[in-house]
């Protein structure tokens, strides 16, 4: 479905001896299947756009190549744009118009004529929880329901392969929820493959089946979320016990285990456990049989920010603080 090698987009900024540039994206490979729903996860200005739009044909590569639905990226554009949906970050609808004519018109410049149009509109609308809105003007509507409309736009000429560029960016988290539930049935009741862009890391985990998460215009990991998870960072142990003599033989026990970040704090002790479902109830058989009393046991599974953190070394909160606002500079492909 998309395949790029050595894709990469360097834009150039300022001029003189202020001009600067910018490594959107460095050299992305990937390798996305029928199917699929992959997350593009990183932080703001890591490169995730500019790929996308790279793929979509709106921006032409500086280097490398691609080829989406078969169809070469840079000299096939127009079979590239036909066959899939593309919903942008700032959404496609003008405020003037009416829902069900901005939905209409998008099928028509996709060469639908206009009854077809009208009738796949409508039943997008039911479908996106749309109905009784095709009268409204997008203006008047919520974030969510905006959203979904643009949804309704990406989707109008029935593509197999859609784009969302950070689709939940700005909705309260009961839109975001709602919308989460369409994107999931994006797959199962229309079999499309979905690629998506995010910074939100419980969205990107809800959502795909394979993450890609990029930092600096360079992937740094791609695989399911829970592979990612489980191979980068261990499960975070907390083991409190009701009297001081058994941590130091729980800390030794776990360190026996495998377990890394050990430390002890009063009564209780803290690690990090790969694979702890299968370890732990072992080591609470051993303990109990010591007659060591055990008062409290947590087990926190890695979150993609540990994935995020151990990759890069920070975390993507931090790395979404520090990052640079975008430049808003002349568009030049170096
Ligand atoms: N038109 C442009 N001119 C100059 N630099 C640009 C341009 N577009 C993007 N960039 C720069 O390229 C880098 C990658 O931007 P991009 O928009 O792809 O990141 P992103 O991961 O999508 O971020 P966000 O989550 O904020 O959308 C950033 O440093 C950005 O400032």
């Amino acid at each position: 479905m998309i395949h790029a090698r050595g894709l990469a987009a360097t834009f150039v900024t300022g001029k003189g001896k202020n001009r600067r540039e910018v490594r959107a994206v460095d050299g992305v490979d990937l390798d996305i299947a029928e199917g699929e729903v992959v997350g593009f996860l990183g932080p703001n200005g890591a490169g995730k756009t500019t790929t996308l739009r790279m793929l979509t044909t709106l921006l032409r590569p500086t280097a490398g190549t691609a080829t989406v639905n078969g169809f070469d990226v840079a000299t096939q554009s127009v079979q590239v744009r036909r066959s899939i949906g593309y919903v942008s970050q700032a959404g496609s609808t003008f405020s003037q118009a009416l829902a069900g004519d901005e939905v209409t018109d998008h099928g028509q410049l996709y060469g639908m004529n206009r009854r077809d149009a009208v009738r796949r509109g409508k039943e997008l609308f039911d479908q996106l929880q749309l109905e009784g809105l095709w009268d409204r003007m997008p203006k008047n509507m919520s974030g969510g329901q905006r959203r979904r409309l643009d949804i309704a736009m990406g989707l109008i000429h029935d593509p197999t392969l859609v784009f969302l560029d950070e689709p939940t960016t700005g909705l309260d988290p009961q839109a975001r929820a709602n919308l989460w539930e369409h994107i999931a049935k994006l797959r199962t009741d229309r079999g499309a493959t979905v690629f998506l862009t995010t910074h939100y890391l419980d969205e990107a985990d809800a959502l795909s089946d394979r993450i890609m998460i990029i930092d600096n215009g360079t992937i740094v990991a791609a695989d399911t979320p829970e592979n990612l998870k489980s191979q980068v960072s261990g499960d975070l142990l907390h083991l409190e016990f009701a009297a001081a003599e058994p941590v130091s033989r729980a800390a030794a026990q776990l360190e026996s285990l495998g377990a890394t970040e050990v430390s002890v704090d009063g009564f209780g002790v803290r690690a990090r456990l790969r694979g702890s479902a299968k370890v732990v109830p072992g080591l609470l058989r051993e303990l109990e049989a010591g007659g060591n009393t055990l008062e409290e046991i947590e087990i926190k599974r890695p979150t993609l920010d540990d994935v995020f953190l151990t990759l890069t070394g920070r975390s993507l909160r931090d790395a979404e603080a520090g990052s640079d606002d975008k430049e808003g500079s002349d568009e030049i492909p170096a």
